[in-house]
């Protein structure tokens, strides 16, 4: 059976792989597959192992040859969930293995934002090291001050344990369904979104992107924000209207913003957001490390294999395929 893997991955996973008998090619070149060249490639092989490709209605139907698709991500907004249940494959992501990195990432970006910790370092690159006065470049303490977190799964739940821990600092969130463990760990408070926003001194943005949470970090959202407020958004770019951000940080209407995601990605290179003191970006790292890419490396071999086994997949998307008629079957 033959794998095609879009990127090169952790030698972990093209072990696992290869143990298992399966011949891999691994695309190496330093760019994104367009979609026609993904279709192209995946003739003659069972499986493919994406990073983040647009995974759309056209990629299924002229796939439906493949047994598997496992995705080297938890985020699955670039696939077409419906498509490939209709098509009859499986799809495969790589939960909770990612958790405690992105939410380091988001923490980081906390720390880094009310600090102006990218400005300042950019400063002293540009050999402006600064006249040191006391109200120079001055950040916000974080000690005690409230983290609201849209979206309490997984990742939220660790930024917010990780918040608590070093600032104690009061957690309240906003999700779809209540966060029992994170009441009782730590004394989360779930409010309404408008409470979110109101009461927030940093809000963490930690749903997945679908057609509910698109575009919800909006000019009324940042409008109803405090000024002294740190926005963070590691989960996906198409959450915040970047454009509404960029005015709402220009105005004073929030004071920070600390981004791992961007919407597009990659951010233009001269995207007035990089130039703000008060704003960090990093460039969508949020779980690299090296621990963290050899699980979800691990996961998605599991995945392929498993599903090359013609057997359940052990972290699944589409559950919904295994009781679903293809159509034309
Ligand atoms: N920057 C990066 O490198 C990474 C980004 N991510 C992003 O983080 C997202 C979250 O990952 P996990 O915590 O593992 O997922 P999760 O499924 O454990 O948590 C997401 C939470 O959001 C809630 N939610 C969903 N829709 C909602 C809505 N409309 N309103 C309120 N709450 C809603 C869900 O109920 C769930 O509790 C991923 O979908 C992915 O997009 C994940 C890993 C790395
Ligand atoms: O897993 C994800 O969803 C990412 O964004 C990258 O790890």
């Amino acid at each position: 059976m033959k794998v095609f893997v879009t990127n090169v991955i952790p030698q972990v996973g093209v072990n696992l792989l290869e143990e298992a008998g399966l011949e891999l090619t691994q695309w190496t070149e330093k760019r994104k597959l367009s979609g026609e060249e993904l279709v192209a490639h995946c003739k003659g092989y069972d499986a493919v192992l994406c990073v983040s490709n647009q995974l759309d209605a056209a990629f299924f139907e002229a796939c439906p040859h493949l047994k598997v698709v496992a995705l080297h991500s938890v985020g699955y907004d670039n696939v077409d969930v419906q498509a490939a249940t209709r098509a009859g494959i499986p799809v495969g992501n790589t939960p909770g293995v990612l958790s405690d990195a992105t939410a380091e990432t988001a923490f980081l970006l906390m720390i880094a934002t009310a600090r102006k910790a990218f400005y300042l370092h950019k400063k002293i690159l540009n050999g402006n090291w600064g006249f040191t006065e006391p109200t120079a470049d001055l950040g916000i303490s974080l000690e005690g001050k409230t983290l609201g977190v849209y979206g309490l799964g997984k990742i939220g739940f660790v930024m917010a344990r990780k918040c608590a821990a070093a600032y104690n600092m009061k957690v309240i969130y906003h999700n779809r369904h209540r966060n029992v463990e994170a009441e009782d760990a730590l004394k989360a408070v779930k409010v309404s979104f408008e409470e979110l926003l109101e009461q927030s001194d940093v809000l963490s943005v930690h749903t997945a992107l679908t057609q509910e949470t698109k575009g919800m970090f909006n000019k009324q959202a940042f409008g109803r924000m405090k000024p002294s407020a740190i926005f963070i958004n590691t989960a996906r770019g198409g959450i915040h209207n970047e454009a509404d951000l960029t005015e709402a940080l220009q105005k004073g209407i929030i004071w920070g913003a600390g981004l791992d995601v961007t919407n597009p990605e990659p951010m233009d290179k001269d995207n007035p957001l990089l130039q703000m003191p008060s704003v960090c970006i990093l460039p969508h790292i949020g779980s690299a490390t090296v621990e963290t890419r050899d699980a979800m490396a691990t996961l998605a071999a599991r995945n392929i294999i498993a599903g090359l086994r013609n057997e359940r997949l052990p972290y699944i998307v589409n559950p919904e395929v295994y009781t679903h008629t293809p159509a034309n079957s």
